[in-house]
């Protein structure tokens, strides 16, 4: 190419070049002219969005507005006072580019917050999280449950450290659990509601906050009406919600939900809150570290907060409260602080429910010794029953090791029988009626005033513990219902007259059984406390036990129905023995110095005859003797005998198999000897059974002692000797003829020995001449006497292990009621009328192998 071509070409790029330039020119002025002047409001936005931001951080401080990318780990916690409205930080507002703000929105103490997304949106999952982490971190005592009907619990997974300490349920997932969620919500505004009535200050009631990351499938119209009503009810009933996935279905819209912030989440930078004119940006779920240490601290800070020890329950004083408008005693702690029962006009009475091994006999061991370090012996009596097997009681009572005793505890039953059960309550009825016509004649209608018109007068408030009271309807026979029928009058009657009951069962029946007495008594205990496996106790609609552990218990005072729930926490008082025994023994050494030991029936202890307390002062003196033969099971374990008078019929008669009837000889005749002075007597013991021929034995060497000179007669004699008797010569003082196993003298002492015996039978005791004779078997005994016809002639008899029915049969009672069991027996008098059961008297030292019962 030629230069000139070469010139040419270069002017015409340049021409080009040229005219884009200009063009360019051009275009920017143009373009100039259309942007707008430089923005003279920014400034002004910046400082807005600053003060937007400190406003922000001052009404939701620290963990309620702070990034939760970027809080510090030692930003304080639940430090937001527990009253006035807390908000809590839900986004970023972004009106231009590069000035922001956080939202807040008021939420607890104040409102709810409702979006229309779902948790199956991360962004709303991750919005959810924020929420609950910001606000169990920075308030107090927050009660939360959770609700995720569309990921199955998913959006709350990183909440397990609470649901594992129990600060909250595990997610519902399901209709079921949502209407649970809102059946304690509901339960909680009832509360709340009642707590306002009772002036508790706003901070003292509970706070609660429902999450609702989505509804579950096809929840119903109603349930949507009721978490509207919730809504409604919500502020002043101290419940919040924060409502996802609240949006019209097809067939219909979304009940409003009042007092509420509305969120609409739209495309990334779209979402709305309502009264907010500008987009905002979700928070993001927290980072998982974050998670972890605020929940994690929390637990920590939770398990301090409720671990309760026995001297939370007990007084800084003893024995300083009066009991003249009732009774009342700190058992466990809520989330407001010490829970503190009654004993009152408002609530007489208290029905306890507990599977075994929930903490029953732990929460009465709590409630005794906080009443019985508060009131002193002329304030509170103590009636305590046990009907299982075990120890519960036995701790109040005098034992070898530790001679101590609550002095309150005026009788104590443990592993009671029904008979002594009603024995107690029979005298509880006989204190009622006294002081009912004490009122009467003083013309008050009160105890208090009884109690101010008679100041000298003893008118403790009594308690009557029963625990596993439902043994006392076992049966449904004669002690059935005259225990149900005692318990009626002392449920309906013993609130005025400061007599009150304390009912625990471990089994539905138990309460059952109650319930369906006549008019049902179950009405008259309005105080109601379910443990562990308890539902029962409570009304059938109400689930509040239903998730409850070991340490806790739902007290509830509204006869157990639903909204006068509250959740306790009660401790182990049985962990720390130490403190309860110096407590006792301080309350001990309290006592009045004359003050008696409380009576003790302990059902499977053996009584013997030298710890009777009628043993020691036995003496001879003329006359009649009594045989002792065992202590009644009865409220005072009284001494069991029978007076062997100079009247036709005073003869003895112990009958059955069990090996207790030759020990009862024993203790007769050895309690004789010491009622007559040496040589006033005449003792003639006749073992007739190999087993029987060790305790005559010991019978003769005791009387031996007392200086008497018993006469063991042989079998091979014994004819002769009968025959011998029945001349009735006259003898210096009463003779007993005592006869081991009566049973096998049929074949020796021959027909003329039975003639003799049964008249010796029917006219000895009027010349002074006593039977006391064991005999085996019933039926032996019936034909060695003579038939039925001459049961008369044996008026004492003392059946052991004897069927009720047979029994009764021979004595003409087909009402006789006796079941016959380990170490009891039944003596009926004939002359008297009367039947006692009994606890034989067995010899203390006698060998430990005998034949099976
Ligand atoms: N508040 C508590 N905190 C921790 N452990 C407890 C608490 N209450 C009871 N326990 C423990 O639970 C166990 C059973 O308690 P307890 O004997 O009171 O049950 P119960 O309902 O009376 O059972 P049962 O009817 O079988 O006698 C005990 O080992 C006790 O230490």
């Amino acid at each position: 190419m030629s230069w000139r071509t070469e010139l040419d070409r270069a002017y015409q790029d340049f021409r080009r070049a040229q005219s884009h330039l200009d063009r360019a020119g051009e275009l920017i002025d143009r373009q100039r002219a259309a942007l707008p002047a430089p923005d003279a409001t920014a400034p002004a936005q910046a400082e807005l969005a600053a003060l937007l931001t400190q406003a922000a951080r001052r009404l939701a401080p620290g963990y309620l507005s702070e990034p939760l990318e970027t809080v510090p780990a030692d930003t304080p916690m639940r430090g937001h006072p527990a009253s006035g409205t807390v908000h809590v930080r839900v986004g970023t507002a972004e009106p231009v580019p590069g000035v922001e703000f956080p939202v807040v929105v008021p939420l607890l103490g104040a409102g709810h917050l409702v979006v229309d997304g779902d948790a199956a949106d991360p962004r709303v999952a991750g919005l959810l999280r924020s929420v609950l982490l910001r606000s169990v971190a920075a308030v107090p005592r927050l009660s939360i449950r959770l609700v995720d009907g569309v990921t199955l619990g998913q959006a709350f997974t990183s909440a397990a450290p609470l649901v594992a300490e129990r600060i909250t349920e595990p997610t519902a997932t399901d209709g079921a659990g949502l209407e649970r969620v809102l059946d304690l919500a509901e339960a909680h505004v009832h509360e709340v509601q009642r707590g306002r009535n009772d002036g508790v200050a706003a901070a003292d009631l509970p706070l609660s906050l429902v999450i609702v990351a989505g509804l579950p499938p096809q929840t119903s119209r109603a349930v949507r009406a009721r978490i509207a009503a919730l809504a409604h009810a919500g502020p002043l009933g101290r419940l919040h919600l924060v409502l996802a996935g609240w949006r019209d279905d097809r067939h219909e819209p979304a009940p409003a939900i009042e007092h509420a912030a509305y969120l609409t989440v739209g495309d990334d930078h779209g979402h709305r809150l309502t009264r907010l004119p500008v987009p905002l940006r979700l928070d993001p779920a927290p980072p998982p570290q974050v998670e972890k240490r605020v929940f994690g601290s929390l637990t920590t800070a939770y398990r301090r907060e409720t671990s309760i020890d026995v001297a939370d329950l007990m007084p800084e004083d003893h024995w300083r409260e009066s009991s003249v408008t009732g009774l009342s005693t700190v058992v466990g702690r809520d989330a407001r602080g010490a829970v503190e029962l009654r004993l009152d006009d408002a609530t007489p009475h208290w029905l306890i429910g507990g599977r075994t091994g929930g903490g029953k006999t732990v929460f009465l061991l709590g409630v005794l010794y906080g009443l019985a370090a508060r009131y002193g012996p002329r304030e509170l009596a103590l009636y305590l029953l046990d009907f299982k097997e075990g120890v519960s009681f036995t701790e109040f009572t005098p034992s070898d090791r530790d001679p101590s005793w609550i002095p309150q505890v005026r009788a104590v039953g443990v592993e009671s029988d029904r008979e002594y059960g009603n024995a107690v309550l029979l005298a509880l009825r006989g204190e009622l009626t006294r002081r009912a016509s004490a009122m009467k004649r003083a013309g008050v209608t009160k105890l208090a005033d009884l109690r101010r018109h008679s100041p000298d007068r003893s008118l403790p408030r009594i308690v009557a513990v029963v625990d596993e009271f439902h043994v006392l309807f076992a049966g449904n026979d004669r002690l059935a219902r005259e225990a149900a029928g005692h318990l009626e009058e002392l449920a309906r009657k013993g609130r005025s007259y400061g007599i009150h009951l304390i009912l625990a069962s471990q089994t539905i029946s138990g309460v059952e059984a109650l319930y369906t007495k006549r008019d049902s008594i179950f009405g008259q205990f309005p105080m109601r406390i379910a443990l562990p496996g308890a539902r029962h106790v409570l009304d059938h609609l109400n689930t509040a036990a239903e998730t409850i552990r070991l340490g806790q218990a739902v007290v509830n005072d509204g006869g157990g129905v639903t909204g006068f729930d509250r959740l306790i926490q009660f401790p182990d008082v049985t962990a720390d023995g130490e403190r309860l025994a110096g407590l006792r023994h301080a309350l001990w050494r309290l006592r009045d110095p004359d003050s008696a030991p409380p009576n003790v029936f302990a059902g499977y202890a053996e009584q013997h005859l030298v710890e009777d307390p009628r043993f020691p002062s036995l003496a001879p003196a003329p006359g009649p003797g009594r045989a002792l033969l065992g202590r009644g099971v009865d409220t005072d374990i009284s001494t069991v005998s029978v007076a062997l008078d100079p009247v036709p019929g005073r003869n003895l008669a112990v009958l059955g198999t069990d090996p207790a009837g030759a020990d009862v000889l024993h203790a007769a005749v050895v309690g004789l000897g010491r009622q007559h002075a040496p040589g006033r007597a005449v003792f003639l013991l006749v073992p007739l059974i190999g087993p029987a021929s060790d305790v005559c034995r010991d019978a003769a060497d005791a009387l031996v002692a007392a200086g008497h000179k018993p006469e063991v007669v042989n079998a091979s004699d014994l004819a002769d000797r009968l025959t011998d008797l029945v001349e009735f010569r006259p003898q210096p003082g009463p003779v007993y003829l005592t006869v081991f196993g009566g049973d096998a003298a049929g074949p020796v002492w021959g027909t003329a020995g039975q003639k003799a015996f049964q008249r010796l039978l029917r006219h000895g005791p009027a010349h002074g001449y006593h039977l006391l004779g064991w005999w085996r078997g019933l039926r032996r005994f019936i034909d060695d006497i003579g038939g039925g016809p001459a049961r008369e002639d044996v008026a004492c008899l003392l059946a052991l292990n004897v069927p009720g029915g047979e029994l009764g049969a021979f004595i003409g009672n087909a009402a006789l009621e006796y079941q016959p069991r380990q170490n009891r027996a039944l003596l009926i008098d004939r002359h008297d009328n009367t039947t006692k059961l009994t606890v034989p008297f067995r010899r203390p030292d006698r060998a430990d192998e005998e034949p099976a019962w």
